[in-house]
């Protein structure tokens, strides 16, 4: 058994949590460059918490700019063991209304701009990621969000673009009618892939604000009314992670599907050919299998 230490990212309109007890904003160096922010740690109902904006108070930074590997490197060296999502997303599916949350379970990653991965030239990894979701994180945001009252849907795919514009009609009907995409947003790819790579359970709860712009009942989407429905949205996120605690416990077993082993098998490069620099740089990330 270890500690259970869960992290909420939280994304736009999410810069706090409120409730913890000794919390306290920490700052965390890290060998890929400043996290969004400082991070908020202290404790929930007995198990230990911590949260990060992902954009930084004051949303000072553009999805493409968000230091992805910064913010799941310093969330490992703090011992965090889940972490959860909470993203603002526009929506390809009638029946995935604003206000509605998504337990989202699969993505396609349509960004391009973003370093993807902590391994590379010196140490060469190839992490799983067919099922890229924890579903045992999964299962206690569905069953927190019910118990808070959220419309939940269980699964969904979460197309990830690159931003910072929103889509064209056509892309918007491209992704919904031919590529099955449930969801769209700008920033839980490369996050769910760092996450894994980092040995991290990761669930993304994906906070529906717009019809995106392929609905014909709907206007075009446009920030003003993302911000009214992410106002509501925050408010219901914030009832969610404060059930998380008593599911979770303090204490947790070995992730049954795997995703704090995902390094197990991982590692291509021989180990007298590894740079020691780079190894250096994966301390965190890494460190249980070097
Ligand atoms: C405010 S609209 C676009 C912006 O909101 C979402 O951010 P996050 O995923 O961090 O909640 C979306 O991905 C875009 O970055
Ligand atoms: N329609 C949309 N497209 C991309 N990101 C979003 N975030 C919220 N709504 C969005």
């Amino acid at each position: 058994m270890t500690r259970t230490k869960i992290a909420v990212i939280g994304g736009s309109g999410i810069y706090d949590i409120d409730g913890l007890e000794n919390a306290e904003w920490v700052t965390v160096d890290t060998p890929w460059g400043t996290p969004s922010d400082q991070i908020l740690t202290g404790a929930l109902g007995g198990v230990e918490m911590a949260f990060l904006p992902r954009h930084g108070r004051g949303h000072v930074h553009s999805p493409t700019d968000v230091p992805y590997r910064a913010n799941i490197d310093a969330l490992k060296r703090l011992g965090v063991t889940d972490v959860i999502s909470a993203s603002a997303c526009g929506s390809f599916r009638e029946h995935m209304a604003p206000g509605d949350f998504v337990i989202v379970d699969q993505f396609i990653d349509r960004t391009f701009a973003r370093d993807k991965s902590f391994f590379g030239t010196g140490c060469v990894a190839h992490v799983s990621l067919a099922e890229p979701t924890c579903p045992r994180l999964s299962d206690a945001c569905e069953t927190a969000g019910r118990a808070a009252g959220i419309t939940i849907h269980r699964g969904g795919t979460y197309l990830a673009m690159e931003g910072p514009q929103f889509s064209t009609l056509a892309e918007s009907r491209m992704y919904r009618e031919h590529w099955g995409a449930d969801v769209i947003g700008m920033t839980n790819m490369p996050e769910a892939k760092l996450a894994r790579e980092a040995e991290l359970c990761y669930a993304s709860i994906a906070m529906v604000t717009d019809y995106d712009s392929w609905h014909p009942d709907h206007g075009e989407v446009d920030v003003a009314a993302i911000i009214a429905t992410l106002t509501g949205n925050a408010e219901k996120g914030r009832a969610l992670v404060k059930g998380l605690p008593a599911l979770l416990g303090p204490e947790r077993t070995p992730c049954p599907h795997g995703c704090d082993r995902a390094l197990d098998f991982a590692m291509l490069t021989a180990p007298e050919k590894r740079d020691p620099q780079v190894l250096a740089r994966l301390d965190a990330v890494a460190g249980r299998v070097l």
